[in-house]
């Protein structure tokens, strides 16, 4: 029996505390990977821009590139005429410079030829033979992406632990990055419950439960950039677990444990833990709802994060996303952080002082409102589109109050 109860920990201070005593950030090795299969991985370390972007001073407009102070005061009722000069190539380096009082014709993308400093658009200019009509002035730099304004070479376009999706990609593209230092944080699953019997099985036996969590587990941590392994179902049977966990733990940096966290007597799951190496089982018991049997134990030697998370489907989910989450970002050292917003709450929610609690909600006319949710259902977070947070000292929230919004 675990035991936990007379010692919860607060969220926070149980993922400062893991995160101290196993000195995250953990650096495991760095992969070389091709940009074309860095997309959902974590970088290892920070990088720099080989390159300035833009690369060269650039037309924003399809139009005329001038020189600004020749254009001073143009507008319909008092043109600026000016010569017509050679036409900007695409794709080159303009091998001319703008002459004295000239116009070259310029593309949107088209490099700005020495000489000129702003483009007037299209729409603002009549050309005939020899002659450019201006009826609109311009200020220096309009139209004009100057070379490196978005970012000078040696810029950091990437920091370590930063988690490379569709935005990362297409500016590490742009800069001609085309291999990129990721991590490899493996994280086993193990799903543990004598009821418990694989996804696949055709005829559910009677009692018995179909493996939810660990499929959970995977496609979030898939999501959030990790490398998940499944180890399959182990019974309840504390020799079977025992092993089970010695054996995984070896083939990854961080172990899940999802059911038997509780304090039922087939709950093995906080005794196993209590022999892992210093600093050893950390925390037994989260003031958390729902998530309160929560385990978490690592050692440094070797390096290792275990989790044992509660069995029942919508508790695991939420402290995969509260605990674990947060662990493993501190794990990679990344600094991202919770997304949340306050809204007003759609109707009345009632919370239980002395416990932080996280309800499956959904935005409705504008306002937030729970949904109707227990701890063992499957599918909570299929309709909700935020969690409610309402923190430790929050009891009830009256409709019209604000509320935190964490999205999903
Ligand atoms: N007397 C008490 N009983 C319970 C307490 C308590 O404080 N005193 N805590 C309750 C809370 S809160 C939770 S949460 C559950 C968690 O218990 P365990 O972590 O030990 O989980 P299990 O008992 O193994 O399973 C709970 C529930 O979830 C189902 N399950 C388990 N694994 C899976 C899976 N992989 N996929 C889908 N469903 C799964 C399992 O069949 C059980 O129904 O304990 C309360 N009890
Ligand atoms: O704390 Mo349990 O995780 O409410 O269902």
């Amino acid at each position: 029996m675990s035991g936990f109860v007379e010692e919860l920990a607060n969220r926070d201070e149980a993922v400062e505390r893991v995160s101290y005593a196993l000195s995250f950030p953990w650096y495991s090795e760095e992969e070389n990977v091709s940009l074309g299969d860095a997309f959902g991985r974590r970088l290892a370390r920070d990088i720099r821009s080989p390159e300035s972007f833009p690369p060269f001073s650039r037309s924003l407009r399809d139009g005329y590139a001038v020189l600004s102070d020749d254009v001073v005061g143009a507008s319909p009722s008092a043109p600026v005429f000016l010569d017509l000069g050679e036409e900007v190539p695409m794709g080159q380096c303009p091998a001319f410079r703008l002459g004295i009082r000239e116009a070259s014709l310029i593309h949107t993308g088209g490099v700005l030829p020495v000489g000129s400093d702003a483009v007037v658009m299209l729409e603002d200019v009549e050309a005939s033979v020899g002659l450019v009509e201006i009826r609109a002035s311009v200020q220096a730099g309009e139209n004009v992406m100057p070379e490196g304004e978005e970012l000078l070479a040696g810029a950091v376009v990437g920091r370590r632990g930063d988690l490379l999706d569709h935005r990362a990609l297409g500016l590490l593209a742009a800069l001609g990055i085309s291999r990129v230092p990721c991590l490899r944080v493996t994280v086993g699953i193990i799903s543990t419950g004598d009821e418990v019997v694989d996804m696949a099985v055709e005829k559910l036996p009677p009692g018995c439960i179909r493996d939810a969590n660990s499929w959970f587990l995977s496609a979030l941590l898939r999501k959030e950039g990790f490398y998940p392994v499944s180890f399959g179902i182990v019974s309840d049977k504390e020799e079977d677990l025992s092993e089970a966990i010695a054996s995984a733990q070896t083939q990854c940096d961080v172990l899940l444990v999802s059911g038997g966290s509780s304090v039922s007597i087939r709950d093995h799951v906080s005794q196993i833990f209590s022999k892992v190496p210093s600093p050893g089982l950390l925390v037994r018991g989260l003031n958390l709802s729902p998530g309160k049997p929560t385990l978490l134990a690592g050692s440094l030697n070797p390096r290792k994060l275990l989790l044992g998370l509660p069995g029942h489907p919508l508790s695991c989910a939420i402290v995969a996303l509260a605990v674990l989450k947060p662990l493993l970002l501190r794990l990679v050292g990344s600094e991202e952080t919770q997304a949340s917003s306050i809204m007003e709450a759609g109707a009345d929610i009632f919370g239980r002082a002395g416990l932080e609690e996280f309800l499956p909600g959904a935005v409705r006319s504008g306002r937030a409102v729970p949904l109707t949710a227990k701890s063992g259902f499957v599918g909570a977070l299929r309709s909700a589109t935020h969690l409610i947070r309402l923190p430790q000292n929050t009891e009830t929230i009256r409709k019209g109050e604000e509320v935190e919004l964490w999205p999903l």
